[in-house]
């Protein structure tokens, strides 16, 4: 329950740094601005959305499947922190929900979560506009169900997708594997991946990639496939990757994450393999250091968690490994894996880290130009192309610049 009450207020902290956040950022380098615009306007007329004008426009992720394959669970428990067993209660959904996973950091997207079952012929649901912003489309498929009618869903979803924006990335979870044996889940996804790809070649589409994971709420499969999608709407990915690897190197380190603190999403990390093994004591540790620094820290006057972006935590394991977290900012932590003898040099590896941050920071910076170019570029074309409906867009743009 405590974990669950410091969950709540890191979310909320982070709604009001959104809020100022929103202020400065624009929309994220992504797709093309008159689709910014139009998304934007479709998105207010269609479905009613009240944005006003500063809101940024975010990659989407949307999330469907057929009814009950656990996508609202998925949704809970990676970014409300809901427990497992809690989502046993939800209800079915019956609209589409929307929500905005935003922080400071690089983690910044729209997921909307549909309810079961979609009729693409139905004249009031404008998929084209839906599809035209979307930056990944998750498909969720109940491996303990019985999955032909999914897969069938699967193929109309992509293939309709595909047609209106063949930039979106399809990812496929084969979802509650918890109730299966090890060899029975790979069974499932070799067979689902099988007929999956054999639908769309049957159909001249083979170009469609799709990518699958095993994914269940109960263990840490489900943020670690949440991670590798959110990952791919990064286009800082490289960078950021490119400068864990060069902090790792030159301090002795072994592994590297960089994580969205309050999602335990990882947004980055080295070029060397991810084992689950090492991700999963990763967040425990940041379970580990929230509930000290709330439980042992002391508020300040503003009664704002005694968490930071000074925090740091460091954990000796019995195998003479050691894990080292620091904050970078409010919201992103590194945490590191080194061996007992490189953590003597512990010097190194903080300044090492101080010369890490101060790039992530000017990447920040960088991004935070362009969005406010674009932000200032998108309101004036706006509010011109509303004063004379009939001059072409591009023409304005070509002015204001
Ligand atoms: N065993 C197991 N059950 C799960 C998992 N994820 C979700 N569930 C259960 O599946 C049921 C349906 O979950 P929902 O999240 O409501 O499914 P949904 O896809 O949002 O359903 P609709 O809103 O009707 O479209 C709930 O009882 C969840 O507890 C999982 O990983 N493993």
């Amino acid at each position: 329950a405590s974990n669950q009450k410091q969950s709540d207020k890191m979310t909320s902290d982070r709604v009001c740094a959104l809020s100022a956040e929103e202020e400065e950022h624009a929309a994220l380098d992504y797709y093309d601005e008159d689709d910014d615009l139009e998304a934007f306007s479709n998105a207010e007329l269609v479905l009613g959305f009240s944005d006003s004008l500063n809101t940024e426009i975010k990659p989407r992720i949307l999330l469907m499947g057929l009814r009950r394959s656990g996508k609202s669970s998925i949704q809970k428990v990676v970014f409300h922190k809901m427990s497992p067993n809690e989502t046993l209660f939800l209800e079915s959904t019956n609209m589409i929900c929307r929500e905005d996973v935003s922080s400071s950091s690089f983690v910044s997207f729209q997921i909307w979560d549909f309810p079961g079952q979609i009729d693409f012929f139905d004249p009031t649901f404008d998929y084209e506009m839906i599809f035209r912003g979307t930056g990944a489309l998750i498909f969720v498929i109940d491996s303990q169900d019985d999955y032909v009618e999914a897969l069938r869903r699967l193929h109309l979803t992509v293939t309709r997708a595909y047609k209106v924006n063949p930039d979106i990335n399809f990812e496929v979870f084969i979802h509650k594997v918890d109730g299966l044996s090890d060899d029975h889940k790979t069974e499932k996804q070799t067979d689902i991946h099988k007929r999956a790809n054999d639908d769309l070649a049957d159909a001249g589409l083979e170009q469609i990639h799709l990518s699958f994971y095993l994914t269940s709420i109960y263990d840490h499969s489900i943020f670690e496939a949440f991670s590798k999608v959110v990952q791919k709407l990064i286009p800082q990915l490289p960078t950021l990757k490119n400068l864990l690897n060069i902090f790792i190197s030159n301090s002795g380190i072994e592994k590297a994450f960089l994580f969205d603190v309050v999602s335990k999403i990882y947004i980055a990390t080295d070029s060397s393999p991810v084992d689950m093994q090492t991700y999963k004591l990763c967040c425990d540790m940041i379970d580990v250091v929230i509930d000290i620094s709330c439980i042992y820290g002391l508020m300040d006057s503003q009664g704002r968690l005694p968490y930071d972006q000074e925090s740091m935590a460091i954990i000796h394991l019995n195998n003479t490994t050691v894990m080292y977290l620091k904050e970078v900012t409010k919201f992103l932590a590194i945490v590191c894996f080194l061996r007992k003898e490189s953590f003597e040099r512990k010097g190194l590896i903080d300044y090492n880290f101080h010369c890490f941050k101060n790039a992530i920071q000017e990447v920040f910076d960088v991004r935070i130009k362009v969005q406010q170019n674009r932000k200032l570029l998108t309101q004036r074309r706006f509010l011109l192309s509303c004063l004379c409906p009939r001059t072409p867009r591009k023409g304005f743009m070509l002015d204001m610049r």
